[in-house]
């Protein structure tokens, strides 16, 4: 069960992990979900254990978006089971609920109530997800230290720069301290400070036996940071498990990435973009 008034904000989240019997964080079967023409996801199994930092890669269009959207019940698949922390996500609406209850989000392009203060904001969101009021200040004041918004949590989220939003996006998302934490490209636009401060922020709930789910493009960040790769594909899984394992003898995960993804012998530019650069006088604006 998600913790509702624990003296910590960490302290209680999810199940030990990779003890005997545990629920995975995240069991999809079958799933598809297809957008008119365009299949986005295509019958998918996926199992991420809980207790890891898992990093769902892809090449843009992969269907990462799509396949966390379905899997935080924000977007009904067309077909197949998912369930999170053992429950059933579609079910019912019940069990989305329920799964919801269990859940933190971050999602791509987040938005957010922009004329509260980044305060107002997590007094709400803790409210919302029916925390005692002494319990959201307590957790709320610790979130915004920790995450280094102290400064500005009176200051507008319209003010607040990408950064900062993301940073109090994340906040919100952990004022409940959920069992499983999903990221959608969460260090896209953050500086290296900030970055740091949340890779602190989620490597230290993670610790507490939680689980991370992010998707993202940056290899390095992915394989510094991650235990526990998926990679996607076309709407495929092309690979899931281990980060070592899915490595492979590759030197790094970006070299295994290109492989899997069948991108490693493809010359980017090849001879089609053979007028670009060089400027030679008349051919650059295509005269002779
Ligand atoms: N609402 C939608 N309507 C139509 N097509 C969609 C919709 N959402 C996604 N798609 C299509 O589904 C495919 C998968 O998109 P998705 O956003 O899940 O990929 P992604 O891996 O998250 O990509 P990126 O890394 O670029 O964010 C793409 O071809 C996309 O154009």
């Amino acid at each position: 069960m998600p913790d509702q008034a624990s003296d910590g904000v960490f302290e209680t989240a999810g199940a030990a992990p990779g003890s005997p019997g545990a629920a995975p964080a995240v069991h999809v079967e079958g799933v598809w979900k297809r957008f008119g023409q365009q299949i986005a996801v295509s019958g998918i199994d996926l199992t991420l254990p809980a207790g890891r930092f898992i990093g769902l890669v892809g090449p843009n269009g992969a269907g990462k978006t799509t396949t966390l959207s379905m899997i935080t019940g924000l977007l009904r698949p067309d077909a197949g089971r998912i369930q999170v922390a053992g429950h059933d996500v579609w079910r019912d609406p019940e069990s989305v609920a329920q799964v919801k209850a269990r859940i933190g989000i971050l999602p791509e392009g987040l938005r957010m109530f922009e004329r509260l203060s980044g305060r107002e904001l997590l007094a709400y969101s803790g409210r919302l997800r029916g925390l005692p009021g002494a319990e959201v200040d307590k957790r709320a004041t610790q979130l915004l230290d920790v995450l280094d918004l102290a400064g500005s949590q009176n200051k507008l989220v319209v003010d607040y720069s990408t950064g900062m939003r993301k940073k109090i996006g994340l906040a919100a998302a952990l004022l409940h301290n959920p069992e499983v934490l999903f990221l959608d490209e969460p260090f896209e636009g953050v500086d290296p400070v900030s970055a740091q401060t949340i890779r602190g922020v989620l490597e230290r709930y993670t610790g507490s036996g939680a689980t991370v789910v992010f998707s993202s493009h940056v290899m390095e960040l992915v394989e510094s940071l991650c235990d526990w790769v998926a990679v996607m594909a076309g709407g495929h899984i092309r690979a899931q498990g281990p980060l070592a394992e899915v490595k492979g003898s590759a030197a790094t995960l970006q070299e295994a990435f290109l492989e899997l993804v069948g991108a490693g012998s493809r010359d980017a530019a090849g001879d089609s973009l053979d007028w670009l650069g060089g400027g030679r006088g008349g051919e650059r604006d295509g005269r002779r």
